[in-house]
């Protein structure tokens, strides 16, 4: 619900960077109804409203070095991008051919019926030319002419739904190609890229491409040959009067030429502009709660105003560029059609042009300044895609580190999981490990523990292949985690994490979620999953039970339940590995007896290859091993007791500490 009222307000800001023609923009607008706009227009003017207070700087740190180096091969490759539909689009054009023809001959035609009145010219050729006898053939069959109109109105609309379903097409795969490769991404890049901005790249740039090679495509396809037709009658029509274009062509042409540079640089402001604020209110919102309990609603809604004070300001400047260009167009338009008139009328007079001439000649100049207007409308579109493209390939062009798939497919840890050597540091971050070696021994409970900080959840990670250690290695029976299938190893590994992440679905569904073919759990399995889990209780006091909707992130469930819920969704496919990152200090004295009594119901009879990740102490007294980290070296090993017996021992303290501090609270 949060997603889609942010994916909404997101949707709202493409209207900056939007198409410019008037079918592009119904596309953008077509998901609000008007009270929603007008609704969203106000919610706008409150935030800037609003006193500016300690906003938050939300750093997007933008390639725009490389945007602005797009070249003709990046021309190229968004052209590339249609190649799949090239049928359609072909067929689009083809439709485009028979509206041209029967919207560019129909000024000619009828303009020959003013001259039916002028009987002196018709005296000084002797002859009437086909134009004017079909001319009269529709004045006298008006249903004829409503018949070609029709036939030209048909091929319009053949053409327009052609290329607007093409371009959706190539918006679709391009968001299905960027989508499916930004999943394949490791978590370094997730660590330095903010989701929200990849979302709004999703949404609006891949709309702004999309739309550049489709409807744009025939909207300049159609201008360029309404230009050119309408440029070559204008020539057959009068030699003479063409003398003006001369003058008219240079000017209009230098304005797009301008225009369209200037173009392609807001763009890619407002491109970063927009996926910097739907960066922060995808944050925000997706944190409602935190930004209630916090009172933080007015920094959110100053932070949020200043990301649409900047697309404001990239507006400003468009908005100027283009007044500026279409202004210069309409003088240049207007001059240029009284100057036809003015010397149009002294050829008359002369008897060099007919009265129908000079109407259709005024028809088609007015037809070719549109079109004109309409090429430059091409380009600035084509612009516009090039900066928009920059950043989405790159995004779909990005190489994983860690592969999904590929590799030893191992299911199960036979002897042991052995950290060898192993120094690890996060990007940008100081190192966290060095050298640091243990072993997990299969079918045992081991126990990582250390100051918060040391690096335990980390430890997890690197488990899990979510990060792979800068040197050293860990195996998995002497075979090199980095030479196995990661898909396979971690599809038989059961987490659960600190936070516990639901999906806004069922608790059915969540609890099926990592399953290889949850299709294929049953019942029992998940009812059985659930009990163990100590969710069982719970769940059937819902009126919905299992198919009860949990909202985003599990929001309609109490922190406890969320706990258990990923619980038994770690354990419904009866995994070979458990990594618990312990979970319950956030949780109430209730809620953490629950939980705990489900995991020390699924430890006590685990024949499993569990790593626990300990806070509270006290409770893995059963765990056979226990590792301790501290400043990135392990300290210690042992058991419970073994540990115990070191004096001035990290963990023998870490325990005192903990005592005191429970005994202190008490
Ligand atoms: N994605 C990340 N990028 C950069 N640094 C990180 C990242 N994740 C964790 N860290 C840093 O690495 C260190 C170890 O983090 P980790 O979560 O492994 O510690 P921990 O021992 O599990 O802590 P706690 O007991 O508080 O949960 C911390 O200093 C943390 O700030």
């Amino acid at each position: 619900m949060l997603s889609t009222l942010a994916a909404r307000v997101s949707g709202c800001l493409r209207c900056g960077p939007m198409p410019s023609s008037s079918a592009a923009r119904s596309l953008c607008f077509s998901t609000f109804n008007h009270a929603q706009r007008k609704s969203l227009l106000q919610v706008g003017k409150k935030i800037l409203t609003q006193p500016v207070r300690n906003v938050t700087v939300i750093d997007t740190k933008r390639a725009s070095a490389k945007l602005g180096r797009s070249t003709w091969k990046d021309l190229r490759a968004i052209f590339k991008l249609a190649g799949p539909y090239k049928g359609r689009i072909m067929l689009g054009i083809s439709f485009l051919g028979i509206s041209s023809t029967v919207f560019l001959l129909t000024p000619r035609t009828l303009g020959k019926l003013i001259d039916e009145f002028d009987d002196t010219k018709r005296q000084e050729t002797g002859k009437e030319d086909a134009t004017l006898l079909m001319a009269r053939y529709f004045k006298d069959h008006p249903v004829a002419l409503a018949g070609v109109l029709l036939l030209g109105a048909a091929a319009i609309a053949a053409r327009v739904y052609c290329m607007h379903t093409a371009g959706q097409l190539i918006i679709n795969d391009l968001r299905k190609k960027v989508f499916e490769s930004v999943l394949k991404q490791d978590m370094k890049f997730f660590d330095k890229n903010k989701v929200g901005e990849i979302v709004s790249r999703l949404s609006t740039d891949a709309l702004i491409v999309g739309y550049s090679v489709s409807m744009n495509l025939s909207d300049g396809a159609r201008a360029l040959v309404t230009c050119l037709g309408s440029g070559s009658l204008m020539v057959y029509t009068s030699p003479a009067l063409c003398k003006v274009m001369f003058f008219v062509i240079p000017i209009m042409v230098g304005t797009f030429a301008v225009f369209g540079r200037l173009q392609r640089k807001y763009t890619l402001e407002m491109q970063d502009a927009v996926a910097a604020a739907n960066q922060v209110a995808t944050e925000r919102l997706s944190s409602v709660k935190t930004v209630r309990m916090l009172v933080a609603e007015p920094k959110e809604r100053a932070a949020y105003g200043s990301k649409i004070q900047d697309i404001w300001d990239i507006s400003k400047k468009e908005g100027f560029a283009k007044g500026l260009m279409f202004g210069s167009f309409q003088f240049t338009g207007y001059m240029a059609l009284s100057t036809i008139l003015f010397y149009g009328s002294t050829l008359i007079s002369k008897g060099l042009l007919t009265y129908g001439e000079l109407s259709s000649f005024c028809l088609y100049a007015v037809l070719s300044a549109a079109s004109l207007s309409n090429i430059s409308g091409f380009f600035v579109e084509i612009m516009k895609g090039l900066g928009a493209s920059a950043r989405l390939f790159e995004l779909r062009d990005q190489q994983a580190v860690i592969p999904l798939e590929g590799g030893k497919k191992k299911e199960n840890v036979e002897s042991e999981i052995k950290f060898e050597n192993v120094t690890f540091a996060y990007p940008e971050r100081d190192r966290l490990f060095s050298n640091i070696s243990f072993q997990v021994p299969a079918g045992k409970i081991t126990a990582v523990v250390g100051p918060s900080g040391s690096g335990k959840s980390t430890i997890a990670s690197l488990m899990l292949r979510l990060y792979d250690p800068d040197t050293g290695r860990i195996t998995i029976d002497g075979t090199d985690l980095k030479e196995m299938d990661p898909s396979v190893w971690r599809r038989n590994i059961g987490t659960v994490g600190q936070e516990p992440v639901l999906f806004s679905t069922s608790i059915r569904e969540n609890i099926v979620y990592g399953a290889e073919h949850p299709e294929q759990v049953t019942e029992a399995q998940i009812v059985e999953a659930a009990k163990q889990s100590n969710s069982w209780e719970f769940l059937r006091g819902f009126p919905d039970g299992l198919d009860t909707m949990v909202g985003e992130h599990g929001s309609t469930l109490s922190g406890g339940q969320k706990q258990r819920v990923a619980i038994a969704r770690a354990l419904v496919t009866n995994p070979r590995i458990l990594i618990l990152d312990e979970a319950t200090s956030a949780l109430d004295a209730t809620s953490e007896y629950l939980v705990r009594v489900a995991l020390n119901r699924l430890l006590e009879n685990s024949q499993q290859t569990v790593l626990i990740i300990a806070h509270r102490l006290s409770t893995i007294k059963h765990a056979d091993q226990i590792i301790v980290i501290d400043q990135g070296t392990v300290v210690e090993k042992g058991s419970f007791d073994e540990l115990m017996k070191i004096d001035e021992g990290v963990f023998k303290k870490l325990v005192e500490k903990q005592t005191i501090g429970w005994n202190g609270e008490a």
